[in-house]
């Protein structure tokens, strides 16, 4: 039998179903036990295809109720699928059956796994299947922060101390009508506790926030604090202290601190997590840990939809229990690429208090919800989705509610009738039209022209003339849905390239060319880059071609292109890449056929990457079944966080 199912997972390897990764992890299962039955190759194959799209477990009772919202399967694919399952259809055999296996640890409710004796590869715990490193990392996080959040700072001001405060920096008119001022309920939410969340969409006021949040804290506290910036990408970490910056330029005097911009400039630049945690080449394991700690008093991580699971459980395993963690973040948009959708996960909880929170933003804020019912976890307590938008210019604001709360009528409306210099529609793609958007008085125009230009001698003007062009690179952006295919990254790098070499803008064909725009697509610790930064290739004051990448206030930095191994060219970007990012132009290209990862998410995602201007080029079928598509990834963080009986 067993064997007989090992056949069947290689015939779905050939079949491109599974990866050669997910039937190999099959074969090792049956190396352990031989003596399994045949569902442990089958569960351990489809648990490692599915974690590779991003879930931490089969939720057995979801996914065998309806396979094909987890699987990209032709059917064929799901009929043999359904075949394999006969024996076994529900969560109730699966776990009577698996738990015959050595490789598999049942385990009921939220039972710690034992520390020794049964390192067993799977665990099946509350109809969940995990390999085990993500159900440990799931229970460490759950635990963790559950104790983060039932924990006070033993030194917090009392609520009543705190109102003047939070009065000066919130001051009332910032709020409309009669909504509750979330900005200063979060703030005050944040000082009272080791752990919280400030999440919402663009220009919720996450970093105006923060910042007050920060001066607060530097106002008040006895000792000079150790306050460390991060994000889960390199690009995030700038954009993060350019946003920090213009809020810390909009904070009022506070007597405590007499140069608020030279007390926020004595922070260290934001760094990325990876950095932070110290990560070793070729290793997951990282500098710092329960160990070894990071020495800091506050962190506060920003894109933290972008935190997986596991990096998540590194970073509360290196955070020192003292230390005070924020989160910022929109909860909406698309998860980090690896699995684990932790924020959106964590805040699904939130948006209710209980009685002792309302009464504590009452005393500190003068006013509050009312109490939620059934009493709500203290982990909700800590969560603040701010609401109103201070930036979003209001039609890109309208398509991107549209999209979110799933009305396909709504959006078509929208783009339908929009102004055109805000929202523009194509629904036939034509790849004419694409180029056209690059045309030469285009933002990515003044880049081609640039970059044939001679490049200034004198070092400042050189440097002053690569901020430009990164400038003028930065305010465009082609983002495409998928990466391969004519409509994807790959084929609309190229159609771009082959008419700059039309156009005799490109002169030779080769990797390296002035203006070439490259996307980093593997960290480089020795070089300092993230996978996911961006320079453009241009000469340097003598002629010689290096890659600039921006940094901060600073000349950009120079790289060899012969240093950078792992590279593509970044006309054209996935929106996964572009997260993190705003471009005053966004470009979004939908494929023609359909595609599982068209999903609501992903068109969130790329709108609201804009800021003035957003162009959508997709027919309308597509546009409508993604926004019906509902990305949901299968995890037991939320029930192992909201409900400790799971
Ligand atoms: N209460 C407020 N009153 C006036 N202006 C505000 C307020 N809140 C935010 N803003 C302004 O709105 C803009 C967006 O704020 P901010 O950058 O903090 O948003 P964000 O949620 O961090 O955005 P993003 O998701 O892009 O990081 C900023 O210019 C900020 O100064």
């Amino acid at each position: 039998m067993t064997s007989l199912m090992i056949d069947q997972l290689r015939a779905w390897t050939s079949a491109g179903w599974l990866r050669p990764l997910d039937l190999a992890f099959a074969q090792f299962l049956i190396r352990l036990d031989p003596q399994a039955p045949a569902l442990l190759p089958l569960a351990g194959a489809l648990l490692a295809r599915l974690e590779g799209e991003g879930h931490t477990c089969i939720a057995l009772e979801d996914f065998l109720g309806a396979p094909e919202r987890f699987l990209d399967w032709p059917a064929p694919g799901h009929a043999m699928l359904a075949t394999a399952l006969g024996d076994w259809p529900h969560a109730a055999q699966w776990t009577e059956t698996l738990a015959r296996s050595r490789c598999v640890q049942v385990t009921e409710r939220n039972a710690p796994v034992p520390a020794n004796g049964a390192e067993t590869p799977l665990v099946l715990s509350a109809a969940r299947l995990y390999l085990r490193r993500y159900w440990r990392d799931q229970q460490f996080i759950a635990e963790a922060l559950r104790q983060r959040a039932q924990q006070r700072v033993a030194d917090a001001a009392n609520p009543e101390a705190l109102r003047p405060w939070l009065e000066q920096l919130f001051p009332a008119s910032d709020e409309p009508g009669d909504a509750l001022p979330w900005q200063k309920i979060a703030c005050a939410l944040a000082l009272r506790s080791h752990f919280s969340i400030i999440t919402g969409g663009p220009g919720t006021g996450k970093t105006y926030t923060a910042a007050r949040f920060m001066a607060l804290l530097m106002a008040t506290s006895s000792t000079p604090l150790r306050i460390v910036l991060a994000a889960p990408t390199g690009k995030a970490a700038v954009r993060i202290d350019e946003s920090l910056q213009s809020a810390v330029g909009t904070l009022p005097q506070l007597s405590q601190i007499p140069d608020m911009t030279a007390a926020f400039a004595r922070l260290r630049p934001a760094r990325t997590l990876h950095s932070l945690l110290g990560a070793r080449p070729d290793s997951r394991r990282f500098r710092h840990d329960a160990a070894n700690p990071l020495e800091l008093d506050v962190l506060v991580v920003d894109e933290a939809s972008m935190i997986h699971q596991e990096m998540m459980a590194a970073l509360l395993r290196a955070l020192p229990p003292a230390a005070r963690l924020i989160l910022l973040g929109d909860q909406d948009q698309l998860a980090s690429v690896e699995a684990g959708a932790v924020l959106a996960e964590l805040s699904l909880g939130s948006g209710k208090y209980d009685a002792e929170t309302c009464h504590y933003m009452q005393a500190s804020c003068g006013a509050a919800p009312r109490p939620g019912d059934n009493g709500p976890s203290p982990l909700a307590a800590n969560i603040i989705r701010l609401q109103r938008s201070h930036r979003f210019n209001a039609e890109i604001g309208a398509l991107a509610d549209a999209v979110h709360g799933g009305h396909p009528e709504t959006a078509v409306r929208i783009l339908q009738t929009a102004h055109t210099g805000t929202l523009a529609w194509q629904p036939a793609p034509a790849i004419h039209r694409i180029l056209e958007l690059a045309r030469p008085e285009s933002a990515y125009g003044r880049v081609w022209q640039a970059a044939g230009q001679p490049p200034p001698k004198d070092r400042q003007q050189h440097s002053a003339w690569v901020k430009t062009i990164l400038n003028d690179y930065a305010g465009f952006r082609i983002l495409c849905a998928l990466r391969q295919g004519p409509w994807g990254v790959t084929g609309i790098n190229r159609a771009i390239e082959d008419y700059l070499q039309r156009q005799g803008i490109l002169q030779s064909r080769g990797l390296w060319y002035a203006g070439r725009p490259t996307l980093v697509t593997r960290n480089d610790p020795n070089l300092g880059l993230s996978n996911g930064d961006i320079g453009i290739a241009l000469p340097d004051p003598d002629k010689r071609l290096r890659v600039y990448f921006p940094n901060s206030e600073e000349a950009p930095r120079a790289i060899l292109p012969s240093r950078l191994n792992h590279t593509e060219s970044a006309w054209a970007m996935t929106v996964h890449k572009a997260q993190g990012s705003e471009f005053a132009h966004t470009v979004l290209i939908l494929p023609p056929e359909d595609s599982p990862v068209l999903s609501r998410e992903l068109l969130y995602t790329a709108i609201t990457r804009a800021r003035k201007c957003f162009t959508l080029i997709a027919p309308r079928e597509r546009l409508e079944n993604a926004i019906q598509r509902q990305t949901r990834r299968m995890s037991g963080l939320h029930a192992a966080l909201y409900d400790p009986r799971r």
